[in-house]
């Protein structure tokens, strides 16, 4: 079954792995970038959101390690964008390493800094880090990278944008020459690709061919909106669709805490991340999200890349993003793995031209859909319960309540008695009071790209920062405040040697897919 990884000549040791992770087969980017990667060539690696490009890069990292002499030296470095993506990256490359010595720790803002140390003891071969508090190690001299024979940046498009450029310079200036580099991303917009090259030495570019930039598995769709109407909206839906799981993308923080609390007001169970909450608050409610213990998580684009958190059905754009790659972002955290995924998009009258602005980089028509009436909503919800009521007519466990049954249609007509009880089931329209601040639409602003590459000496001003510069056509920006256009991501909006924030609990991940074919 897993002769096709075999073919790859990927060792036993990792094989074993890839066996207890559920992975039968490589998806085309693994079959693709492994042998490329694994031959010590730089790459850039370009393919779907949820196709597996973690372990397209993390098994030609292990291999490499194998490969080497036994070194007490950090030997790889994978950059991630954010806190939580670096967390589920480090136990991914735990999971593929587990019959192996190597070690994965993953190293973000936010924790501990003793506790860091004591792992950082313990002489990881890979460390999977955040720009920032890699930094903060490089300056204290707790970590060196002068070993480093393999730099990955996840979210390569990200990572060499405006808000962590600076950063990157300066990581890869403190690695040898020699160093392998890989690049992954779902997204790769020319003027950064080109950027990129300055990092690499003869690059191959593996781009999978696919004909749109979503994945076809994610049903998508928008709404055109008033923002005042958003929330109604959003609840229908929500009432409606019924998701395992779903995501909320805001534009700012303070929708984040508003849409969240405004959700649980009306009954639903959902919480909200963004880079504002302590780090033990975004562990707890990550952690909460993937056990199920919520429904809904309402984010900033800081939950937007890489996140695999199996089981979300929808994601909502409840705002349109900042910039037209976040949508394939935000969209790509449902349909993952072979799995179905709806995606339904808030657009404000005024802000259309941006969501064609999306379907042009995408390349492929957002349906529209009609807002569903208060009506429609009260409608759906009793077929739910209808549903919900002949489910347990079928499941024939309901023996205990028959006699209450009995004595009950003895008494009452049997009509009226199925009509109470679905009126009872259904959960109609909540209509309670909730305050939403509203926000300014997007608007277009043409800005020019300032310059690329190595020893650019563009300094992050994150204060100011407000976004990609890089192209001034597919770029939009919120009217609304400067703080409100800041990268929300936890780690980059600061700047480096601030105290941090006390200790964090890591959450576990352990959900495997089985095989898939995308
Ligand atoms: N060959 C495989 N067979 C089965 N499942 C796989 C395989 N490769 C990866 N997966 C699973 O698919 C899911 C998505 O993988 P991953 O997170 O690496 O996607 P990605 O391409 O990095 O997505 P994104 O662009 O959103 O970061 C994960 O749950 C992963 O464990
Ligand atoms: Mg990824």
């Amino acid at each position: 079954m897993l002769e096709k990884f075999q073919e790859l000549n990927i060792s036993e040791v990792i094989i074993r792995a890839l066996n207890e992770m559920g992975f039968e087969e490589p998806t085309p980017i693994q079959a693709e970038s492994i042998p490329v990667a694994m031959a010590g060539r730089d790459m850039i690696g370009q393919a779907q959101t949820g196709t597996g490009k973690t372990a397209a890069y993390g098994i030609p990292v292990l291999e490499k390690i194998l490969a080497a002499p036994p070194s007490k030296e950090i030997q790889t470095v994978i950059l991630s964008p954010t806190r939580e993506l670096a967390m589920q990256v480090a136990e991914e490359m735990n999971h593929l390493a587990q019959f192996t010595p190597i070690q994965a720790l993953p190293i973000y803002g936010g924790q501990d800094m003793e506790r860091q140390l004591r792992r950082l003891r313990k002489c990881p071969q890979i460390i999977v880090a955040t720009p920032g508090r890699l930094i903060d190690h490089m300056k204290r001299g707790t970590i060196q990278l002068s070993h480093i024979s393999t730099i990955v940046l996840d979210e390569a498009d990200e990572m060499l944008d405006m808000g962590f450029i600076d950063d990157i310079n300066l990581i890869m200036g403190a690695t040898p020459e020699t160093r392998q580099t890989l690049l992954f991303s779902a997204t790769m917009p020319k003027p950064i690709q080109e950027l990129a090259e300055n990092f690499l030495h003869d690059p191959k570019i593996i781009r999978m061919k696919a004909k749109e930039v979503t994945i076809d598995l994610i049903e998508q769709s928008y709404i055109e909106v008033p923002d005042r109407q958003k929330f109604d909206i959003l609840c229908r839906l929500l009432d409606l669709q019924e998701p395992d799981l779903a995501i909320i993308f805001v534009r700012t923080k303070r929708r984040v805490d508003e849409v969240s609390e405004a959700l649980k007001k009306r009954g639903y169970s959902a919480e909200g991340i963004h880079g504002d909450l302590t780090q033990a608050k975004r562990d707890t409610v990550i952690r909460q999200f993937r056990e199920r213990t919520i429904d809904i998580l309402v984010a900033t684009d800081v939950a937007a890349r890489g996140l695999d958190i199996s089981g979300v059905t929808h994601v909502f754009n409840y705002d349109l993003p900042q910039d037209p790659e976040s949508y394939v972002h935000r969209v790509g955290r449902t349909g993952r793995a072979g799995q179905s995924g709806e995606a339904t998009t808030f657009v404000i009258p005024r802000e259309i031209e941006h969501l064609r602005t999306i379907e042009r980089l995408i390349k492929r028509r957002i349906q529209r859909r009609k807002a569903p009436t208060l009506s429609e909503a009260l409608e759906g919800a009793q077929q739910t319960a209808i549903r919900n009521l002949v489910g347990a007519v079928e499941s024939g466990e309901y023996g205990t309540y028959k006699e209450n049954a009995e004595e009950l249609l003895s008494n009452y007509d049997s009509t009226a008695l199925v009509a109470a009880a679905i009126k009872l089931l259904t959960k109609e329209p909540d209509t309670t009071p909730v305050k939403i601040t509203e926000e300014a639409p997007l608007r277009v602003r043409t800005s020019r790209r300032q310059g690329s590459g190595r020893g650019n000496n563009r300094r992050r001003d994150h204060s100011q920062h407000s976004g990609k510069q890089h192209d001034g056509q597919r770029h939009f920006h919120s009217k609304g405040n400067r703080d409100n256009r800041k990268k929300d991501t936890g780690d980059t909006a600061r700047r480096v040697f601030k105290p941090r924030k006390k200790e964090h609990k890591e959450p576990t991940r352990s959900v495997f897919k089985p095989y898939f074919k995308d």
